[in-house]
């Protein structure tokens, strides 16, 4: 897709919601016509949002019992109606609207050195380290230190959850419960130092997806939920919603539970090349893993002196992944053979939340191995 078609789409899914509002707005014909369609449109974001937490509920065999009855809400009635629209819905995770300016965030007293310690774990968690130093500041001072010991559990499924988690030091075994019906925990993963975990129940109200519990002695700083939902929530929920669909149609991850996709959608960054531009050059050195989302794209080898095309890359596909697993120079040269939108790992994150899919990715690496000459 080139930059018209893109601007193309783009209209097409704004003037749909402005179309839509206007009718309804000329039916109603509220006085305050300006605050009617501010409230309109915070409720077309809401209604957005409550059909995620829908797939949530689904994707992870929860539900919420404060949201269990409630339905899309309506949208606003004409001023008259004071109250204007239904605020009941769980304010806090869908009613963005109150948020803000009643937000004062928790200050924890700590030391200088104890804040520098914060910070470095909060840059290696991708939905801190794109804050504003600002922000940072307010997540360090709100940040509040915690001891496990070990077997002790930090979070227990199904339960509340009111805090979110970066480990400090120590080691903790993540569990869960597949199925409402089970009785035996499944072990998932490993948390360490630097690592976060109790994110979910935060970003979509739901209880918690899992349960954690300290394998050794551990120290966690816990984020509360008032600046998780002020400062990362929207963020980190329109990135999720955003890449969903591009990872989508990868089906290198078609694999990898739902959970795992989400960590991805996280860590992604975006990059838009002109039809003509090189990615990826030949020989060089690489730290990314590189993933199609819109355009096609051509690999060229030299051969003998001559460029050769060898593989062609459309939506879906994937590229760069061989210097980062075999730590070997640039195989191809990579070129937009249009104007072409790409996502990106950068290689710690790939080898960190690709491990799933490693065996998939050196199997299909064997399919282009004839195209590789040092190896
Ligand atoms: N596969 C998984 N499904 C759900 N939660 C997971 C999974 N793997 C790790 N977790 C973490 O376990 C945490 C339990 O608390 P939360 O539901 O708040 O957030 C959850 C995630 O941070």
């Amino acid at each position: 897709m080139n930059n018209k078609q893109r601007i193309a789409k783009y209209k097409e899914k704004v003037n749909d919601v402005i179309e839509k509002m206007m009718y309804e707005l000329f039916k109603q014909q509220p006085e305050n016509y300006i605050d009617w369609m501010m409230e309109y449109l915070e409720q077309v974001k809401r209604n957005s949002l409550k059909s995620q937490q829908a797939k949530f509920e689904v994707e992870y065999n929860l539900s919420s019992e404060e949201e269990e009855n409630e339905e899309v809400e309506e949208l606003p009635q004409p001023v008259k109606n004071t109250k204007g629209f239904r605020s009941s819905v769980s304010a806090e995770v869908f009613g963005m609207h109150n948020k803000k300016e009643n937000f004062i965030p928790r200050v924890i007293p700590k030391t200088e050195e104890q804040k520098q310690q914060i910070l470095e774990k909060l840059m290696k968690v991708f939905m801190f380290s794109a804050l504003g130093q600002n922000e940072q500041e307010i997540v360090v001072n709100a940040m509040e230190e915690k001891h496990y010991q070990k077997d002790q559990w930090v979070i227990n499924q199904g339960d509340d959850g009111g805090e979110l988690y970066i480990v400090f030091s120590g080691e903790l075994d993540c569990f869960r419960r597949m199925k409402a019906t089970d009785t035996e925990q499944k072990y998932l993963k490993e948390y360490k130092s630097g690592d976060m975990f109790g994110e979910l129940s935060l970003l979509y109200n739901a209880p918690r997806a899992a349960s954690i519990q300290a394998k050794r002695d551990s120290i966690l700083f816990a984020l509360d939920r008032s600046t998780f939902n002020n400062i990362v929530k929207d963020a980190t929920i329109k990135k999720r919603q955003q890449y969903e669909d591009v990872l989508s149609k990868v089906e290198l991850l078609q694999s990898m539970d739902t959970y795992e996709k989400t960590q991805i959608c996280d860590g992604l960054k975006e990059q838009v090349y002109s039809k003509g531009q090189i990615i990826i050059q030949e020989g060089e050195e690489g730290d990314k893993f590189y993933m199609v989302a819109d355009g096609t794209l051509i690999a060229y080898k030299q051969n003998n002196g001559s460029s050769e095309q060898v593989l062609r890359y459309q939506t879906g596909d994937y590229f760069g992944e061989l210097a980062l697993i075999h730590k070997v120079p640039r195989q191809a040269t990579i070129k937009a053979e249009t104007d072409c939108t790409v996502v990106y790992l950068d290689s710690n994150s790939f080898l960190r939340l690709l491990g799933p899919v490693e065996d998939i990715l050196r199997r299909n690496a064997a399919n282009y191995k004839k195209f590789i000459s040092n190896q």
